[in-house]
């Protein structure tokens, strides 16, 4: 695994590499994805932004291994994505990759506090971290109850709850059992100002503790200013250079 060094302080874990990386949905002329390099570090939480369209949930989806690039390479935690099975990769990111889907991606039929605690089933890792202060379902009911979640809600069905509610049962799902890696795709968009904040006191917090990576899209500029690095998707993006070229 890489490292940045860091003048005489301990070099950073890199965490999230893509070097070369080029992907283009099938059937579309141009590539939508053309990045030399990016690189993000153990703890780093980071505000991924930039218009409709450009390409950020597609880039977050490569970041994570559900998509794999058509050239170049994305690594997490030193493993290359294309080297791996779709098996393998499901079972790597479950391990290592709490993912906040701009849908939520819930399961329906299953109760809040069991889509909360689905990673622990799918992954010992998980399981064991969320565990280490009690039980993984305990880690998960304090989630919940962080995520401002009234506990009459969680045992209810998740299709049964608000959007915004829904929201957050993603955000505890992703954050139970300390992933090195959070990536969060337009989190707060369904939350009022109140909840918005208290959200993201959470997520932040959570992620400075566990020292995970966070990448988090969205296109509200009112919660930039809470991220330490922000990333332009068309300023390191070729492929959003070209298009502009293409256009002008
Ligand atoms: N499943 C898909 N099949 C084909 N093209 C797709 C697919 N998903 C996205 N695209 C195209 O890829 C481009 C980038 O889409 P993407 O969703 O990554 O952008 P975005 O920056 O996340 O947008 P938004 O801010 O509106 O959510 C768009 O032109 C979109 O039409």
């Amino acid at each position: 695994m890489s490292t940045v060094p860091q003048g005489g302080a301990a070099p950073l874990r890199v965490v999230l590499a893509a070097e070369g990386l080029r992907f283009s949905w099938p059937g579309m002329p141009k590539p939508c994805i053309d990045i030399e390099a990016l690189r993000i570090t153990a703890g780093e939480a980071v505000f991924l932004h930039g218009p409709s369209g450009c390409g950020k949930s597609t880039l977050l989806s490569l970041l994570a291994g559900v998509l794999v690039a058509d050239e170049g390479r994305v690594s997490l935690l030193g493993h290359d994505w294309s080297q791996l099975s779709g098996a393998a990769r499901d079972r790597c990111r479950v391990a290592h990759v709490g993912y906040i889907f701009q849908q939520f991606n819930l399961l329906p039929y299953l109760s809040v506090l069991d889509n909360v605690l689905l990673p622990c089933r799918f992954s010992q890792r998980r399981e064991s971290q969320a565990a280490r202060g009690g039980s993984a379902r305990e880690e998960a009911e304090h989630l919940l109850e962080q995520m401002g979640l009234d506990r009459n809600l969680w045992k209810r069905q998740a299709m049964q709850l608000s959007v915004g509610q829904q929201q957050r049962v993603a955000a505890a799902r992703a954050l139970i059992g300390q992933p090195e890696v959070v990536i969060a795709d337009e989190p707060t968009s369904a939350l009022d100002e109140d909840r918005r904040e208290a959200f993201l006191d959470v997520l932040l917090t959570a992620c400075a503790v566990n020292n995970s990576a966070l990448v988090f899209v969205s296109h509200d500029q009112r919660i930039a200013q809470r991220f330490a690095r922000h990333v332009l998707l068309p300023e390191i993006n070729r492929a959003a250079t070209n298009a502009m070229a293409a256009d002008a």
